[in-house]
């Protein structure tokens, strides 16, 4: 699991450390961290091109003591101060002492020949898009042959949210310190971090503002049955999706179900018969979900249309006592009648893209995280905001930012498996934020597994869900066995 930790938390712990060590000290970790990780990169440090950008703060500072190791260790840097009068003194004075050479005009900085560039402009102390001076010099970085590598965060990305807005540097690396700041993995500012490196810096640090589960923590997540079990005591999920024109979202929500969780699927719904064809391992009606026989949890929605009987079926479901899904028609259908999930006493789960998040009237700028805590907040529900790293924000303001996936999953039905997916993971009694956090990191990872091959579409993942943790984790068992 990976704690993520806002600017001012970072702070905070960082305050006690600086209080108990000796001047500098800190600021000599992360540039040691950093040099080590640039010369791993590089593979070598004698002849090596370097190039820094330096703005006015201890971001610049930590990209100029890096850089006087860089010097030392034989590199030929070349240091760009952003804000000449404002550089970080001791940084600098330990560069020229290591034998770099310091410019100020943007033209010398060497860009256009660098093996490496170093963005040290602002780290969490920066504000804004890049102002117009540090984003000429970015422009010519990124017009460079460097590898791209950015100090803590990228300038012009915000750390706490991961939104840009403006010019950012678009790092190919960075090197974060003492903590991953949410800004890195989540929103835009996922775009412009590259591959993060996290230098541990001793700090102390308490509950994360954020968590990313890693491949064991889903596994954990994920018991394997044990001898008395039989397959209702494993988790019995209904879903009520597709329609008799179109069941195909019927079929892959209920087939994502059954590769989850092996223990029993129950469908009510209209697309029966095609439910039925591609499924046997189902028990399925055409009746409504109070036909179904007893379930643990519902998901309810995709592709279930909008009509007056969609939305009854809605409030059937929601006036239950059990954990509920609501995914695609049933959130349109839910934005209108939002009263319908409140007071439950049962977990919700909301499973919405941009466009239906806002429907319900939410805002969503550049603070996805933000976002969709205060809307899990507003309903008194979990809501999963799908998205190139999708948020899990839980009414209780618990938050996950999802770490796998892959581009290729932006295809029809996808969300259809996901939605299954949860819903199994609902049904196990799995705390409802957990769920749906364990389900996206799942269904990221078949997806990636999917992709291997090329273009995948949406039945290409369930084949891979059932190894989609257990293949990294080496844990065999608790996954898949039953279905085509
Ligand atoms: N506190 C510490 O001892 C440590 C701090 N560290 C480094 O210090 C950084 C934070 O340093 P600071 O608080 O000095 O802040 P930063 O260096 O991140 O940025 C603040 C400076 O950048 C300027 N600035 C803000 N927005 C700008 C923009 N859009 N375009 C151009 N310039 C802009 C500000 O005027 C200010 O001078 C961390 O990100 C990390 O890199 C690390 O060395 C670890 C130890
Ligand atoms: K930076």
């Amino acid at each position: 699991m990976t704690g993520l930790y806002t600017a001012d938390q970072v702070r905070a712990a960082e305050a006690v450390v600086l209080a108990r060590t000796p001047e500098g000290a800190l600021m000599q970790r992360a540039a040691t961290g950093l040099a080590t990780v640039c010369l791993r990169l590089a593979g070598r440090a004698v002849g090596l091109r370097v190039t820094l950008l330096v703005g006015a703060g201890n971001n610049g500072g930590d990209a100029l003591w890096a850089g006087a190791i860089l010097a030392r260790r034989g590199a030929a840097v070349t240091a760009l101060l952003l804000d000449p009068d404002r550089a970080h003194p001791a940084g600098l004075a330990a560069l020229r002492r290591a034998g770099a050479r310091v410019v100020t005009a943007p033209d010398a900085a060497g860009s256009d020949r660098a093996d490496l560039v170093l963005d040290g402009i602002t780290g969490i102390g920066g504000r804004g898009g890049l102002r117009p001076t540090a984003a000429a010099a970015v422009a010519d970085a990124v017009a460079g042959p460097g590898l791209l590598v950015a100090v803590d965060v990228p300038s012009g990305v915000d750390a706490d949210t991961g939104a840009v807005p403006g010019e950012a540097f678009p790092a190919q690396h960075t090197v974060t310190f003492g903590a991953v700041k949410p800004g890195l993995v989540v929103g835009e500012g996922r775009g412009y971090a590259g591959v993060v490196h996290l230098v541990d810096l001793g700090l102390e640090l308490g509950a994360p503002s954020a968590r990313r589960f890693g491949d064991p923590d889903v596994a954990a997540r994920l018991p394997d049955p044990g001898a008395g079990d039989d397959k209702y005591s494993r988790g019995v999920v209904g879903v009520h999706a597709g329609s008799a024109t179109y069941p195909g979202a019927a079929v892959l929500c209920t087939g994502a179900a059954l590769r989850t969780r092996p223990g029993l699927v129950r469908y009510a719904g209209t697309a029966a018969e095609g439910v039925r064809a591609a499924w046997p391992e189902a028990i399925v009606t055409d009746g409504r979900p109070a036909d179904a026989g007893r379930v643990q949890a519902w998901v309810v929605g995709p592709g279930a249309g909008t009509d007056d009987e969609a939305r009854s079926v809605l409030a059937e479901v929601l006036a239950t006592e059990l954990p509920v899904l609501v995914d695609a028609d049933a959130l349109t259908l839910l934005a209108a009648s939002p009263e319908l999930a409140h007071d439950r006493s049962a977990p919700t789960v909301l499973t919405p893209h941009d466009r239906e998040f806002t429907r319900f009237g939410w805002e969503l700028g550049g603070d996805r995280v933000g976002a969709a805590r205060s809307a899990a907040r507003d309903l008194g529900v979990t809501v999963l905001l799908k998205g190139d790293a999708t948020v899990v924000a839980g009414p209780d303001g618990t938050t996950f930012v999802n770490g796998t996936g892959t581009p290729w999953l932006a295809t029809a039905g996808t969300g259809d498996v996901l939605s299954g997916v949860v819903g199994a993971l609902l049904a196990t009694g799995l705390d409802a934020t957990e769920a749906a956090a364990a389900g996206a990191h799942l269904h990221g990872r078949a997806g990636q597994l999917a992709a291997a091959g090329g273009p995948l579409i949406a039945s290409d993942l369930l084949r891979h869900l059932p190894t989609a943790v257990h293949l990294t984790t080496g844990r065999g068992g608790g996954l898949g066995g039953s279905g085509a």
